[in-house]
């Protein structure tokens, strides 16, 4: 049976959508000076991209500049709440295939995948654009005749990262892979001042909840969990931080945070949030030590940082509205569950703003071509870009923004031993 051209939830929703991504590409200067300076000689024409990847108005934008850079594009979302059904309806209004709605479920969110892997011509994809390896690890396991068409995939996010990693290591790795989450523009940027924005939004559209003065405990205190702290502080909720990495414990103490257990703070914290990356972070023993009415949600990849299971097996379900369900449990208390454990900033909001996805987007565009054209310069494995694109894109943002830059004179660059249009750190600094 031949595939749907696309499927969405509603078409008519087209025009708004239109607009909102006119809007962002306004916000996305590093997207725009991408298409200005490659559009013309197409370094991704010949690619099949298979993208999954949260389809939000910033994604479109990406979509769109991998198109004019001479790409056939097919897109699924990375998450079953993530996509702004408008977006979606815009680009399949231009033609592009997108399979991809609000509340999709687990199986729909696999065939939508599916759906992304052959193209109308009948040729199937030969690169991947991931997020959280979810298309990978579906054509590692169900499609591995593909694979050996597969030039190339590129990674958004650090459990993503996480999987291709484990996969290397195990030797199950066949393809040269970049990962975007380590160039600093996403860990140091979008991971910090984007979820310092959005996850602040998500949790007040979700709750309209008063953040100053509340306990709010945050796993998790790499770039995303420093970012939510920060916002919850400049809030002025009183913030506790659990970690089990004690560099990172003792960065948030310098910051002020008390660190602690969750098994201590479950007893004080009126909002958590998870963003550790890992696992069963918020269990059950959490769940029923924590106050009336207390709010749980996770700004990492996987819901799987909170045991949602255990939430609905042992309690009674109230839907107070999308993206909120309030919990009964046995000792009679409630829970407030945003986004089903999905994070919170793209299940009940519209994910990181679109100035700082220009970066992470730019960079995203950069590693697509890279693989693509470069093939040969990379082993399999999980390759980074190099530090020159990292500046490459930050510089595209300046203007936006009125920087000013102070430009390195020959001497000091003799100084410094570097060249004068950098690059100005060496790969092991830590911004
Ligand atoms: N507005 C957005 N559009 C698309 N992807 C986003 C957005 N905000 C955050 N993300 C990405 O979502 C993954 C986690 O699924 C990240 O690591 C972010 O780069």
């Amino acid at each position: 049976m031949s595939k749907p051209a696309h499927k969405i939830a509603d078409i008519n929703l087209a025009e708004a959508g239109r607009m909102v991504i006119s809007l962002a590409e306004n916000e996305m200067p590093g997207l725009l000076k991408i298409r200005a300076k490659y559009g013309a000689n197409k370094p991704l024409d010949g690619a099949r991209i298979a993208g999954c990847l949260h389809v939000t108005k910033e994604t479109a934008v990406l979509v769109e500049t991998l198109i004019i850079l001479g790409a056939k594009v097919q897109w699924c979302s990375s998450n079953i709440f993530s996509t702004q059904d408008h977006v979606a309806a815009a680009l399949v209004k231009c033609g592009i295939p997108i399979y991809a709605w609000k509340g999709e479920t687990d199986e729909e969110f696999v065939w939508c995948m599916q759906q992304t892997l052959v193209f109308q011509d009948g040729q199937t994809l030969n690169m991947i654009l991931d997020d959280g390896c979810n298309l990978a690890q579906l054509v590692y396991s169900k499609y591995p005749q593909y694979l050996s068409g597969i030039i190339g995939i590129t990674e958004e996010t650090s459990s993503g990262e996480l999987i291709l990693n484990r996969m290397f290591n195990a030797g199950e790795l066949k393809t040269p892979c970049i990962s975007v989450n380590t160039s600093v523009v996403k860990a140091k940027f979008e991971n910090f001042y984007g979820c310092r924005e959005s996850v602040i939004d998500g949790i007040r559209r979700a709750t309209d909840v008063m953040l100053a003065g509340k306990v709010v405990v945050v796993s998790g205190f790499g770039d995303v969990g420093k970012g939510c702290a920060s916002a919850f502080k400049m809030f002025g909720s009183r913030v506790i931080i659990t970690e089990v990495d004690p560099i990172n414990a003792l960065q948030a103490s310098m910051e002020g945070y008390e660190v602690t257990t969750l098994n201590e703070a479950c007893k004080e914290g009126q909002v958590f949030v998870t963003a550790t990356g890992g696992r069963q972070i918020l269990t059950s023993n959490h769940f029923l030590n924590m106050r009336e009415d207390a709010i749980v949600c996770n700004m990492g990849h996987f819901s799987h940082e909170i045991d949602c299971d255990w939430l609905n097996e042992n309690a009674t379900t109230d839907r107070i509205k999308a993206g909120v369900s309030r919990y009964t449990l046995s000792n009679g208390r409630h829970i407030l569950l945003l986004g089903a454990g999905s994070p919170v900033n793209l299940a009940c909001a519209s994910g990181c703003p679109s100035f700082v996805m220009s970066n992470v987007f730019a960079t995203q565009v950069l590693a697509q071509i890279e693989l693509f054209n470069n093939k040969a310069k990379y082993s399999i494995g999980v390759h980074s870009l190099p530090k020159k694109r990292d500046e490459e894109v930050a510089l595209s943002h300046l203007e936006k923004l009125g920087i000013k830059l102070t430009q390195l004179t020959i001497e000091q660059a003799k100084y410094l031993g570097i060249q004068q249009d950098g690059p100005y750190k060496p790969n092991h600094y830590r911004y």
